[in-house]
Order: structure tokens, then C-alpha cells, then sequence
């Protein structure tokens, strides 16, 4: 019993050094990356700080990103489908969070984004995308750019190679990157339609993505295996197309003979608008 009261009076002796020692640290500043220690403690700062949701999209197995500052409810979504958009809406809702912006990775081929009818259902929300995509935004952002809410922003990296607007978008904490269809979990985008290019997509995986920490967590824009996450060092190692050689690489992905996606004809014009095609 007194064991009992030693260990459990330990173990809050030591939650609230984590406590104070997180609470020290401003979310996404420098001193928030670096050793393990602290990373760790950036970590607890974001359970406690920032809000994160992976929704999921079953026909085209999509995956919708929301993430928000649960001080100032300010949020952010991420790759919406037109088709969940209700969904979204419901969850964003009850959570009381204010909407700023949805934001694409790249302009889809498999499905219409939901950035179109969000604007219609959510005052104020702003649609953007990199400017590179050739298609219309609110917010049309480049290299470096940051996309901030509330204590919170993500910063830009241009990915291309799938598509010329290809991005992927990191928390400033670098702890977590949404590499849209650059880099999926033990895969990667096509490069055989759009503006594919096999070359620069294993240039833009290898300078842009697999440069972060190795602690940072990958969360793709699709699944097709039930795969929900990964991290940069798993992708380093285990990615079977990025751990080969540039060459291998082109191999490879000249080889897929992989079918159309369905609707691209209908998605890739609608998302050229942002989804507000029928407006
Ligand atoms: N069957 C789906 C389309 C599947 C597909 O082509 N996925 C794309 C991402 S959406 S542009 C892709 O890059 N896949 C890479 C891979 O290796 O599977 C449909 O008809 O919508
Ligand atoms: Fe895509």
C-alpha cells in the first residue's frame, strides 16, 4: 500500500515536470525541434494545443485533414471531398470551431474537391492552392508560404512531379507533413497524366520530404491498403519505389499500367474551379 502511494505520488512529480517543461514551449518555435526530449515535449504541447482529425472517404479513398488551435478554435481542412462535405460541416460544428480555410494539395483527378460547396456552407472559409495548379483560389500560395490558424500555421513545400501544383504542407513544428499524392504510405502519385513527370516527383520526395525529421509523421491524401500513416525514416527505408535509384525510379513508374481514375474527365475541370463548377 505504501509502495502504492510512493509510486503514484512519483508519477505526478514527474506529469507535472512534463507539464511545466512543455508549457515553456511556444507551439512550432525552434526550441520546439531539436532533441528527443524536446520533441517530445512539442508532442505533448500539440495533444494539448492542437486539434487533429483524419477523416476518411471511401470511394476514391481519400483522407480529409482537419487540424485547428483548440484555444482559438481557428481550423484548417485539408483536401475536402465534395461528397463528405456535410460530414465536415457537422464535425466542424460541434467541435465550435471557425473554419479559415480549405485547402487542396494539388487539383485532384479521382474526385471533386469539396473546397466549392464549403464556401457555400461556411461563412467566411477561403479555398486555396499552390499557384502552380493552374487553377482558381481565394489563396494562391508558393514555396515558403504559411497557412497559419490561431497559435498554429503550415508552411509550404512544393512537391511537383504528380502535378506541377503538387504540395505538401508541414506544421511549423515539423512534426507532421500532408504530402497530398507526392508521397503515399510504401508509395507514391502517378506520373502519367496531368503534368506527371517521374523524375521530378523522386526530386521533389527526396529534397523536399525525406529531408524533414525522421520522427515526422507522413499522412498521404490516399490510402488504398488501410494504411493510416507512416514517418519519414519508415518511408526511407521501406517506400519499394523512392529507396531505388532515379532510374529504377522512371522504371517503375513508366511501367504501372495503371487504369484511368473514372471521373477524371468531370473532377480535373471542376477542381480546376475549386469545385464550384456548377456555380
Ligand atoms: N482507381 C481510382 C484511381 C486510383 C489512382 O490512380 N490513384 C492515384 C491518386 S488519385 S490522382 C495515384 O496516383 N495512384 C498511385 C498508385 O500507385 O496507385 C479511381 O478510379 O478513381
Ligand atoms: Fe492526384
Amino acid at each position: 500500500m505504501t509502495s502504492l502511494v510512493i509510486r503514484q505520488k512519483a508519477a505526478l512529480r514527474a506529469a507535472r515536470r512534463w507539464s511545466s517543461a512543455a508549457a515553456l514551449l511556444e507551439p512550432g518555435s525552434p526550441q520546439a525541434v531539436g532533441s528527443v526530449a524536446r520533441s517530445y515535449c512539442a508532442r505533448m504541447e500539440q495533444d494539448r494545443g492542437l486539434l487533429f482529425r483524419q477523416l476518411f472517404e471511401s470511394v476514391s479513398s481519400t483522407y480529409t485533414y482537419l487540424l485547428a488551435d483548440k484555444e482559438s478554435k481557428e481550423a484548417v481542412l485539408i483536401d475536402p471531398v465534395l461528397e463528405t462535405v456535410e460530414r465536415d460541416v457537422k464535425l466542424i460544428e460541434e467541435l465550435g470551431l471557425t473554419l479559415k480555410v480549405a485547402v487542396n494539395t494539388h487539383c485532384h483527378a479521382d474526385h471533386i474537391t469539396g473546397t466549392g460547396l464549403l464556401k457555400k456552407r461556411v461563412f467566411g472559409v477561403k479555398s486555396a492552392i499552390s499557384r502552380h495548379s493552374g487553377a482558381a483560389a481565394d489563396l494562391l500560395f508558393s514555396e515558403g508560404d504559411r497557412i497559419p490558424f490561431g497559435r498554429y500555421s503550415l508552411v509550404v513545400r512544393e512537391t511537383p512531379g504528380h502535378t506541377d501544383g503538387c504540395v505538401t504542407l508541414v506544421t511549423s513544428d515539423q512534426s507532421m507533413a500532408f504530402t497530398g499524392d507526392a508521397l503515399l504510405i510504401r508509395g507514391c502519385g502517378r506520373t502519367d497524366f496531368q503534368q506527371g513527370c517521374a523524375q521530378r516527383l523522386y526530386d521533389s520526395v527526396h529534397q523536399k520530404i525525406f529531408t524533414l525529421p525522421g520522427h515526422c509523421l507522413i499522412y498521404p491524401a490516399h490510402d488504398y491498403k488501410g494504411q493510416t500513416v507512416s514517418t519519414v525514416d519508415e518511408e526511407k527505408k521501406f517506400n519499394p519505389r523512392l529507396t531505388k535509384s532515379l532510374d529504377e525510379f522512371v522504371d517503375i513508374m513508366n511501367n504501372l499500367n495503371l487504369p484511368r481514375p473514372a471521373k477524371i474527365d468531370v473532377a480535373v475541370p471542376a477542381n480546376l474551379v475549386c469545385g464550384l463548377h456548377d456555380v
